[in-house]
């Protein structure tokens, strides 16, 4: 037997290893998992070349936890090492791998999220046990070598019988990581972490249920057969060609993915690109609701099959980790911090990527059913007014497909939109004007006042809208966005003729005075306008360019600052032509015109939605009498 010290500066590195990464010791299970796949498929390569002059077969990995022994056992079929290759590989070259990585990340270890990605290989073992025994036979024709440690520089390695080829970890757990000797916990981490590797891992056995013989009694139960279980799909979709796949398969795929989902994914795009980077992976466009914050389920980074991380901020434009799905690079640095990330040119190169994928994926969806896209519409577009907002390649690029459905269910894009209301929506200084409504039943009235002139009226309802019409206004020429209810309808798209009031500017005057009189505390902006007079005798409006700073001050980022907690701003608009009005001017009595106004303006405040509690009763009350 041989003993020996191994050559580290740090006196004893285990406590240091334990200490760092406190909240990631889980992941010495992916490491372990993943040098034992490392050695299967150099196996394979070997075998392959014809260098190594052996049956491949079908090897699989197997896990294996000795509650009683308190040892977790993990096994492979792969390359194996001989004495030379343990002092090499394990003495010298991990030794020194988890020195240079303490020694890079000690001062790094509060970056959140991003140090547990990084591999500490094989000595993330003594994360959570005290001794480390490796059993090891090459595919050499040398014997079999056992090594252990006790978390102690000192090793002892001497010959030991193992016959088949491969390599057996065996951890004796230590004692403030016993949780890692469940079943479940190891389960849990080997779908968290190796759901998707490409050798089949081997967590204990399952009991199939078999068809039934036939002819069998109805009674008899189906017979059954214990088999290995297998944890992961060594095959994933997204290894594979799209040629390849069904769109079933991409269904069956997200299943799998997320399990807890039962809804179907609206449609996929599959990502496959190995120049001037390796990056393979499947995106889907989930149904989304208006609520941005309750999106859960996310995309998940993999390298090599190993799952990585389901944070991929950095990665991916931020508009699009709404979505859910995969991505597979070797490519990505994940040793370093989220700022570095975001600088990093291959990862920008890989974001940019990812952005042009998903913008033509939109647009062949849109070129090759319309219908179908129209349809989905209201479910994707969150992610697409987003993207549009924040990165500008891709407001660009959809251009092509960004749809405006309007409240009666027509949809267009906004070359199609400019060239059916070029001509009934151009105001007199030659601005094209959009209307539009956030809410179809809210804002019935002036969506039907606007509809009664000839009007289209978008139906713009996601959160961001207050920032994208601003970003369309900004982007475009002589174009105004305005929503129904901003002003009296006359007013919205401002033409040459001016109406004729029936009115004279004196009488005009009093009539404000005396309806000043009334609403005095009330805080509306009174407005004379001379409309059509079938229009309502009072509306009351809020103008277009207040609300939306308050809006985007809302939902966050831009508007003006400090505007969101402004109170809301009214106008109300007299219709100078209405016969209601005229009645009122000639009306006698003081009290009989406070009366008048005060219906009015309630008819216009329930019309606006604004009518409600102790004011609401009292309308109702007075409305009784009147009628009685
Ligand atoms: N199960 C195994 N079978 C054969 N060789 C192994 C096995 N586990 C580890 N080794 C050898 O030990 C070396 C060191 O392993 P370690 O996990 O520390 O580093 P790595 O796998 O090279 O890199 P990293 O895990 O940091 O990506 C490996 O490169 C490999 O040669």
């Amino acid at each position: 037997m041989a003993t020996g010290k191994i050559n580290v500066s740090v006196e004893n590195i285990f406590p240091l290893i334990k200490k760092f990464l406190y909240s990631d010791h889980e992941i010495f299970l992916r490491e372990l998992i993943s040098n034992a796949t490392d050695a299967t498929l150099k196996l394979k390569h070997l075998t392959s070349i014809g260098e190594a002059k052996l049956e491949y077969g079908n090897p699989m990995i197997e896990v294996k936890v000795d509650k009683d022994k308190k040892r977790i056992h993990i096994i492979d079929q792969g390359i194996g090492m001989t004495e030379e290759e343990v002092k090499k590989y394990i003495n010298e070259v991990a030794f020194s791998g988890a020195e240079e990585f303490l020694d890079k990340y000690k001062d790094a270890g509060k970056d959140a999220g991003i140090i547990g990605h990084f591999g500490l290989g094989f000595y993330s073992a003594f994360m959570v046990a005290e001794k480390v025994e490796i059993i090891t036979k090459s595919f050499k024709d040398e014997p079999a070598v056992h090594w252990i440690c006790d978390g102690s520089p000192e090793f002892t390695l001497q010959e030991a019988k193992k016959e088949e080829r491969g390599t057996e970890i065996i951890l004796h757990v230590a004692e403030d990581s016993t949780e890692f000797l469940e079943d479940s916990k190891i389960r849990e981490l080997l779908t968290k972490y190796n759901k998707f590797m490409p050798i089949p891992i081997k967590f204990g056995t399952r009991t199939e249920t078999l068809p039934k013989p036939e002819g069998a009694a109805e009674d008899e139960p189906a017979p059954t057969k214990v088999v290995d279980d297998i944890i992961n799909n060594p095959n994933p979709a997204w290894t594979k060609q799209p040629t390849d796949l069904e769109d079933e398969d991409y269904k069956k795929f997200y299943r799998e993915l997320y399990p807890m989902q039962f809804e179907e994914p609206l449609f996929h795009i599959h990502l496959n690109v190995d120049y001037p980077f390796n990056l393979t992976g499947i995106l889907y466009f989930p149904k989304l609701t208006n609520d941005l914050n309750i999106q859960k389920d996310r995309i998940q980074l993999y390298q090599n099959q190993v799952f990585v991380t389901d944070n991929v901020e950095g990665i991916v434009p931020e508009f699009l980790t709404m979505l859910r799905g995969v991505i597979d690079s070797p490519d990505i640095p994940l040793n370093v911090s989220r700022s570095y990330l975001q600088a990093d040119g291959a990862v920008k190169k890989i974001s940019s990527y990812i952005t042009r994928k998903v913008a033509d994926k939109l647009s062949s969806l849109f070129k090759n059913n319309r219908e179908d896209f129209e349809q989905k519409w209201n479910d994707i577009k969150v992610v697409i007014e987003y993207g549009m907002l924040s990165e500008e390649k891709f407001f660009e690029k959809a251009e092509k497909f960004a749809l405006y459905p309007t409240v009666d269910g027509s949809y267009y894009t906004f070359e199609e939109l400019e060239a059916k209301i070029k001509d009934s929506q151009t105001d007199k200084d030659d601005k094209l004007v959009v209307l539009y409504a956030s809410d179809t039943e809210a804002q019935h009235s002036y969506i039907e006042a606007a509809k009664a002139k000839g009007y289209e009226v978008l139906l713009m309802d996601s959160p961001i809208v207050p920032h994208l019409i601003q970003k369309l206004e900004t982007s475009k020429e002589n174009l105004s966005f305005v929503r129904v209810d901003a002003d009296h309808i006359d007013n919205l798209i401002k033409k040459e003729d001016t109406a004729i009031s029936k009115l004279s500017e004196e009488e005009k005057e009093t009539l404000k005075g005396e309806i000043e009189e009334v609403v005095k505390d009330r805080g509306y902006t009174i407005q004379m306008e001379a409309m059509d007079s079938s229009a309502s005798p009072f509306i009351i409006t809020e103008p277009e360019f207040i609300r939306r700073m308050k809006e985007m001050q809302r939902t966050g980022g831009g508007g003006m600052f400090g505007m969101g907690n402004m109170p809301d701003m009214y106008n109300l608009i007299v219709n100078t032509n209405h016969e209601l009005v005229n009645e009122i001017l000639n009306t006698k009595t003081a009290k009989k015109r406070e009366r008048l106004i005060n219906q009015s303006l309630d008819l216009a405040r329930l019309s606006k939605g604004l009518l409600k509690g102790e004011e609401l009763t009292k309308f109702i009350a007075r409305s009784y009498e009147m009628i009685k």
